[in-house]
């Protein structure tokens, strides 16, 4: 049994259907407080009798993975590799049944930053189970104000010695988030994507502009320029969100360190294996993953992955990653890069950890 604590799983959490929305129950607590196995059993579509098939698609919306990941023509490429079937990797405990669980792990940013590919990388690992949407629960209002039980049940069926995981780029920088994570789920794994914070903004102005064609789009600057007094504006959210240390020194003080993986985009990119070790170990599962379950896509310049056998597709990232990047104005991309080098010292000392995010 590999040690994750499931401490707010269901079997904690009963009665769910008979409390009422408060904003004083928006609590996750509170639902510890009214255990009600038995009502909680009859209100879950759970299997009766556990079964070792069970893979987490059969029980979630798969819509955004559906979009995200297809790489049809390179299923042949599987054969000969040492990609066993998910029933050979993954033993649920006797007599457990799945049921829904509050995530133990959140990818909780930094947007652009790689989040969708650690995710779908994580995805591929037997004790983990993910949400694939993007749920928003702490930084929508009105997704918080439906409260726990609502975020409940989004999540995932698991086995108990899986790890439930979501993801949620904009945690990072919600007081709410961190507040909220911190005061119920003081365990939760964190897991961070940093980046190159000029190549971010560039990221994000694609994403922000995905669906015009590129003479349809404004000028690059309009994520970073005040486009009235034409002054920088480091107020601008595609600026902001890229002075990492300021929205990661509140998680690193409220977190325990020990509780907090930070990745960089560029390793992600570069050699993705090395970083889903390091996540193995992080959230303390059995270290499964192997060289081949990536592969390097020649046509897109990045990685896929394919999972537990061999009669799977292998996938990669929809086309809305990993689109070939706009040269900045060269006065821009300067003023960038020395806009965000005295951020990025800070960034680096904070994790005791260096990158190379100077232009290259
Ligand atoms: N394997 C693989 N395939 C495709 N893309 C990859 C991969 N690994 C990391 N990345 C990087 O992910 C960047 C998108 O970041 P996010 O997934 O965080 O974006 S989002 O916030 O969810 O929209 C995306 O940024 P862009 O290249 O600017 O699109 C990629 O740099």
């Amino acid at each position: 049994m590999w040690g994750i604590s499931t401490h707010m799983s269901v079997r904690n959490i009963g009665k769910l259907s008979a409390m009422k929305r408060s904003s004083e129950n928006n609590d996750a607590n509170s639902y510890i407080e009214t255990l009600s196995m038995t009502e909680m059993e009859t209100s879950l579509p759970v299997r009766k009798e556990v079964d070792n098939s069970f893979t987490h698609s059969q029980f979630v919306s798969d819509k955004s993975e559906q979009q995200d990941i297809n790489a049809p023509e390179e299923k042949t490429q599987n054969k000969g590799l040492n990609l066993r079937s998910r029933q050979e990797y993954f033993i649920p405990p006797p007599g457990d049944v799945p049921v829904r669980r509050f995530p133990q792990a959140v990818i909780i940013g930094f947007g652009k930053c790689g989040t969708r590919a650690m995710l779908t990388f994580l995805s591929l690992h037997p004790y983990i189970v993910i949400h694939h949407e993007e749920v928003h629960f702490y930084t929508e209002d009105k997704l918080y104000a439906k409260g726990y039980k609502w975020y409940l049940n989004q999540m995932p069926f698991s086995y108990s010695n899986q790890v439930t995981m979501e993801k949620s780029p904009d945690y990072v920088c919600s007081n709410r988030a961190r507040q909220e994570i911190a005061e119920h789920f003081p365990d939760c794994k964190l897991i961070v994507l940093v980046r190159n914070p000029v190549v971010r903004i560039v990221s994000a102005f694609l994403q922000r502009f995905r669906f015009k064609e590129p003479s349809q789009r404004p000028p690059m600057n309009v994520t970073y320029m005040n486009t009235k007094t034409n002054e920088f504006n480091p107020n601008a959210s595609a600026v902001d969100v890229g002075i990492f240390h300021k929205h990661l020194s509140p998680w690193l003080r409220t977190f325990s360190r020990d509780n907090i993986l930070v990745v960089s985009d560029e390793s992600l990119t570069t050699d993705p294996l090395s970083v889903l070790k390091r996540a193995e170990k992080f959230l303390n599962i059995p270290p499964m993953l192997n060289e081949d379950n990536f592969y390097y896509n020649e046509t897109s310049g990045f990685y896929c992955c394919r999972r537990y056998s061999t009669d799977e597709q292998p996938r990669c990232m929809n086309i809305n990653k990993g689109w070939k990047h706009p040269e900045l104005p060269a006065d821009d991309e300067k003023m960038l890069y020395d806009f965000y080098r005295p951020h990025n010292k800070k960034l680096f000392k904070l994790l005791n950890e260096t990158y190379n995010w100077e232009k290259t």
